[in-house]
């Protein structure tokens, strides 16, 4: 089961550790209760447009891995681990009722956090094709730096929850280099260092999608939770 073993969906290299990459697969193409909101809209500019194209390319020889992305928290987390949290959604439906997961909780196309990510497994690298909206702004014109972590925070989250499973954020250290403009496209191109018993070491950068410019540098460290208590015993033991 995807939660029982000692990794999260990546183990040595290519190889999906703990399930198989079927099963990989078929958590890709499991009915989702919510939308799909990586894919193209129409606020996605041209320059969005064409990175995603050019790594949908990369998809094609199974390199890279489009991963889908929802409103719904619990249809971000493959396989056994959907189970513990589909008790904790059946157990607290009420609580959960109305709950979103940030970077999706706006409707309207274009405003907030456009993004789509894809999976390198055999490098354990995850890039974040990131295009922040109007809704993000801090200073004039440029994105607020909470949103670069936030950005940062899932694209990190979500790679080290293909290596290690359940995880949380522990430890996120980010040097701002040079703003970045909203409405202005980036790759957020983060990988996994290392790990240490449960402790997932990586690093990120976010460049402009032409490599010249260095908008932010980060470094994370993610512990992997018990995975024999749900999600929800595992906080409030804590
Ligand atoms: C499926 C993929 C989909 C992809 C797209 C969707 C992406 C979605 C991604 C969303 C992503 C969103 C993600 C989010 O937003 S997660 C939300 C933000 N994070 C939190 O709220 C976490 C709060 N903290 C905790 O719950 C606990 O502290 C955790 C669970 C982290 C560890 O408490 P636990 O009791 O379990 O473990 P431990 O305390 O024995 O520590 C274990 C070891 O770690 C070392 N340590 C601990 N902390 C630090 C530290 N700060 N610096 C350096 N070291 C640290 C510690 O010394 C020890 O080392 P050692 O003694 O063993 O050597």
């Amino acid at each position: 089961m995807l939660y029982e073993c000692s990794s999260g969906l990546l183990g040595n290299g290519h190889h999906l550790h703990g399930i198989s990459t079927i099963s990989f697969q078929a958590w890709l193409s499991q009915s989702k209760r919510s939308k799909d909101y990586a894919l193209p809209n129409s606020s996605w500019s041209q320059d969005m447009m064409d990175l995603y194209s050019r790594f949908l390319e990369m998809c094609k020889d199974g390199t890279w891995k489009r991963i889908p992305s929802y409103s719904d928290t619990a249809d971000h987390v493959p396989g056994k681990a959907c189970v513990h949290l589909e008790s904790l959604k059946l157990a607290n439906e009420k609580e959960r009722k109305g709950t979103r997961f940030f970077p999706r909780n706006l409707d309207t196309e274009g405003v907030g956090f456009e993004y789509a990510m894809f999976l390198n497994p055999s490098e354990k690298r995850m890039v974040c094709l990131f295009q922040p909206g109007p809704y993000l702004e801090g200073h004039r014109g440029f994105a607020h730096g909470g949103s670069t972590a936030t950005i940062i925070d899932s694209t990190v989250g979500g790679c080290a929850i293909f290596v290690a499973g359940r995880v949380m954020t522990a430890n996120l250290s980010i040097n701002y280099r040079n703003p970045i403009p909203l409405g202005s496209v980036v790759l957020v191109d983060s990988k996994v260092d290392q790990i240490e018993g449960r402790k997932v070491f990586l690093s990120c950068h976010v460049r402009s999608i032409d490599g010249q410019t260095l908008h932010a540098e980060a470094t994370a460290l993610f512990i992997q939770l018990n995975s024999t208590k749900s999600l929800q015993q595992q906080v409030s033991s804590q």
